[in-house]
């Protein structure tokens, strides 16, 4: 039996994954965690993410959690900032963890690094199975179609989404730099204005918010007479939360290091 801490149990994500946990035969939830202040602090976790009752108090630090429980591994969607304190506190106590936050600075990024020098960290933008073989595809395909044809990034998600652009269309546009032998400077971000025609080397990544959306992905691969598209469209979160329980099961024991969603499913690195 895997014993796992769920964070920001209230949360789009963290709901769902309490949810998905408990229909996991070798998964058993042990702690759960909100925002200190938060209205669910000291509930059964369960009631306060509607799914029933789990008989696991909501705490409000996730060191205390863990200090109460004898934890296995800390799965983690809340935000860049707070993941990386809760990486903090996991590596302290030697526990696993599953990141899914998005949105990472290069300093955060650096500090969610760091911790994984004392505890395995699996750290995805996307944990749906489907998105990570989209993301392979598209590496594969800029490859094959090479500089004659102009790659676009196109995401799309819900009114409530802090980050822009998402992490996944971010990676996407990082794996088909690395696959057209660009870099970073290369990717555009936005378009304004008297923008003169596009460069050759360019990247552009675009982003949609509104209403209820999951998350949608497309690549756009513009050529001469032909365009071709990639699109992954997401319609529950489940998908996410699955591929987070496969992370889960699967980090646990490993050496210290930061794994991704790729190293789980057992591809290869594509950038
Ligand atoms: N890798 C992947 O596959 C996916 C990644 N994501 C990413 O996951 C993150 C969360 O997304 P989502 O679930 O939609 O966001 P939500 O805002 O719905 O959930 C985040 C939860 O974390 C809570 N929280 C904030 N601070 C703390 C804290 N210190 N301790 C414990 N809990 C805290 C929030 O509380 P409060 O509301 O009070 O702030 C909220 O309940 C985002 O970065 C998103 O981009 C999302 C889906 C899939
Ligand atoms: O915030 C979300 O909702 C999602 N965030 C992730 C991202 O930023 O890529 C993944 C997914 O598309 C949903």
């Amino acid at each position: 039996m895997i014993r796992t801490v769920i964070t920001g149990i209230t949360g789009r994500m963290g709901s769902t994954l309490l949810r998905l946990s408990r229909d996991a035969e070798d998964l058993r939830v042990v702690g759960a965690t909100e925002r200190p202040g938060s209205a669910s602090v000291g509930l059964d976790a369960g009631l306060a993410a509607r799914i029933g009752a789990l008989e696991v108090q909501v705490s409000d630090d996730l060191g205390r959690a863990l200090d109460a429980a004898k934890a296995d591994v800390v799965i983690d969607f809340t935000s860049a900032e707070v993941s990386v304190a809760h990486a903090k506190a996991c590596a302290e106590r030697g526990v696993a963890f599953v990141c899914g936050s998005t949105g990472f600075s290069p300093e955060a990024a650096q500090a969610l690094a760091e911790s994984a020098k004392q505890v395995p960290i699996v750290a995805a933008p996307n944990m749906s199975v489907g998105v990570n073989l989209v993301i392979r595809v598209a590496a594969e395909l800029a490859r094959v179609l090479g500089p004659g044809f102009d790659v676009e990034v196109l995401e799309a998600h819900h009114r409530m989404k802090k980050d822009a652009p998402s992490g996944t269309a971010l990676r996407l546009a990082e794996v088909l730099a690395s696959a057209l032998g660009r870099t970073q400077d290369d990717l555009t971000f936005a378009r304004h204005g008297q923008i003169g025609a596009r460069p050759a080397n360019e990247i552009g990544v675009q982003t949609l918010r509104g209403g209820d959306v999951v998350g949608e992905h497309t690549v756009y691969f513009f050529g001469e007479g032909e365009r071709i598209e990639l699109t992954h469209r997401a319609t529950s979160r489940d998908q996410f939360g699955l591929g987070a329980l496969r992370a889960a099961r699967w980090v646990v024991g490993r050496p210290p290091g930061l794994y991704d969603m790729a190293d789980v499913l057992g591809f290869q690195r594509t950038s």
